[in-house]
């Protein structure tokens, strides 16, 4: 972080005169009240709706100056603040003028008590510069009354997880019935069904399942409720065909590793069409091939390849009906920085239906901006958002126009973070099969009566899924190539 040394304030008459300051004095003093009006949006943000924005994208606007300080002293102050909010109150120095602005003074804080030796020049760098002693004193006693050494033992003690967190787990109904699977696992927990997600089960929080038979023989996943929501929105129905070939589709699995969603997708189709699975990533396609076996899928087919690159006329994707496009959540970059690397597309996949793009991202930028982005060519290839969850109550940010239709699930309020996207595309748009490059295997017959559909239907040509539309959800993805979970 390009921070500056420190300046003790100036006193006495010096300081009535008020003495120009220095550079690195204006760049700090710039620095904690752009860093503050940032802190004071994600706080909000936090009170009303988390993650309203992200830090970054906060941080990008262009009214900060200092972008790489502002960032590193609004992530570090964070970082602190359930420390420095109980060394304030131990200290007990606030008043009213300065609880107003209470984001400079979290900010000053953590640069006081934490940070760097930094030049502190302002009227609230100085009040609290004065109370450095109290400030420390505060801090002594918290460690004291938490019975730790090291500041980082306390970091750990407010970052311990939720421990009234419930436990889910998923019957892999491939392999073990619902009932079966409660009867079982009520032998030693209480157990209760999900009231939304089909096949889910929910125990009591801290049951530790990781050595149960049923998890080790895989009729059941460990599996957290947002994350099982996701195969469950995009639906892939069990003996599903093709709209016009009456021979079972396939759904591809576009990021599968470790596969949880996967044989989740498996399950849902009863075992029958196919769940390609695709993943980048050699040793997690370990993982995957492990899960795949561990579920006793037999329709699952496992490819280790950048999805990016497969070709939608290969034989193996020309029959995807619906996508699953779960990809890594990175944290960093913002949609503006990336969307020069939109690619137009050349190939087609005109029988994609459904596609679901989620995340475990609470970041606008990772979920609504990038939905909001692609909109528009989702649009073009005949695609509209859809309700997933209709009676989940939790929706997306108000940043764009169908928002309602966004699924998030909140990190403190339902103990986990998610974003679901479900597009669906609009009936008369799926192109006819007969424009597909697959349709040569079909009877000269069958080839002319779909010839015969509608001229509409049949100028219908939908660029490709696999090309534009992915890279723009990859590509509005900062970093998501280097950033691999
Ligand atoms: C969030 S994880 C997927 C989790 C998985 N859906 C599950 O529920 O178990 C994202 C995965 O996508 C993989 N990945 C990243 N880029 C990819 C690409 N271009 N093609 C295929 N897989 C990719 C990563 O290696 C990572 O394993």
């Amino acid at each position: 972080m390009a921070r500056f040394k420190a300046k003790q304030p100036s006193s006495g008459a010096a300081e009535k005169k008020k003495p120009r300051m220095s550079n690195a004095e204006r760049s700090a003093y710039f620095s904690r009240r752009e860093a503050a009006k940032v802190l004071r949006s994600v706080l909000q943000g936090d009170a009303h709706r988390r993650a309203v924005a992200s830090i970054k994208s906060l941080v990008y606007s262009p009214s900060i100056k200092n972008k790489k300080a502002t960032f590193a002293l609004v992530c570090q102050t964070l970082k602190h603040l359930p420390i420095i909010k109980d060394v304030l109150e131990g200290a007990n120095i606030l008043n009213s003028r300065w609880k107003r602005q209470v984001e400079l003074v979290y900010i000053i804080t953590y640069d006081i008590l934490f940070g760097q030796e930094i030049s502190f020049v302002g009227d609230a760098e100085k009040f609290l510069l004065q109370r450095k002693v109290s400030l420390q004193s505060a801090l002594a006693r918290l460690l004291v009354r938490k019975k730790m050494k090291r500041i980082e033992d306390l970091l750990d003690h407010y970052q311990t997880p939720d421990v009234s967190k419930p436990r889910y787990v998923r019957v892999n109904t491939l392999k073990l019935d619902v009932d079966s699977a409660l009867i079982e696992l009520r032998k030693q927990y209480m157990v209760e069904k999900d009231d939304l997600v089909p096949d889910l089960l929910k125990l009591p929080p801290k049951c530790d399942l990781h050595d149960h038979p049923l998890v080790m023989n895989g009729s059941v996943f460990m599996q957290g409720k947002a994350s099982s929501m996701v195969a469950a929105a995009l639906d892939p129905e069990p003996g599903w065909e093709h709209a016009y070939f009456h021979i079972s589709v396939k759904v591809l699995d576009a990021c599968a590793a470790p596969g949880n969603k996967t044989v989740h997708l498996a399950a849902l189709m009863r075992g029958k069409g196919k769940v390609i699975a695709c993943e980048l990533n050699k040793e997690r396609m370990k993982r995957l091939a492990d899960t795949v076996r561990l579920s006793g899928a037999c329709n699952i087919e496992v490819f280790h390849s950048d999805f990016l690159s497969l070709d939608p006329k290969d034989p193996p994707y020309s029959k995807v009906r619906a996508i699953l496009l779960d990809p890594s959540c990175s944290g960093s970059g913002t949609v503006a920085e990336r969307l020069d690397h939109l690619l137009p597309s050349h190939a087609a996949v005109p029988q994609v239906e459904r596609i679901v793009y989620s995340t475990c991202s609470i970041h606008q930028i990772e979920n609504e901006d990038v939905v909001k982005s692609i909109l528009p060519l989702a649009a073009s290839h005949g695609f509209r958002l859809a309700t997933p969850f209709p009676q989940w109550h939790r929706r997306g940010l108000p940043v764009l126009e169908g928002f309602e239709h966004l699924l998030r699930t909140d990190p403190v309020e339902d103990k986990e973070g998610f974003f679901i996207a479900l597009f669906i595309r609009e009936e008369g748009s799926v192109i006819h099969p007969s424009l597909s490059p697959d349709s040569s295997h079909l009877s000269l017959v069958e080839r002319t009566k779909r010839k015969n559909l509608s001229k509409k239907e049949a100028r219908i040509i939908l660029p490709t899924l696999f090309g534009g539309m992915f890279k723009m959800f990859l590509y509005s993805k900062p970093s998501f190539r280097v950033n691999l979970k």
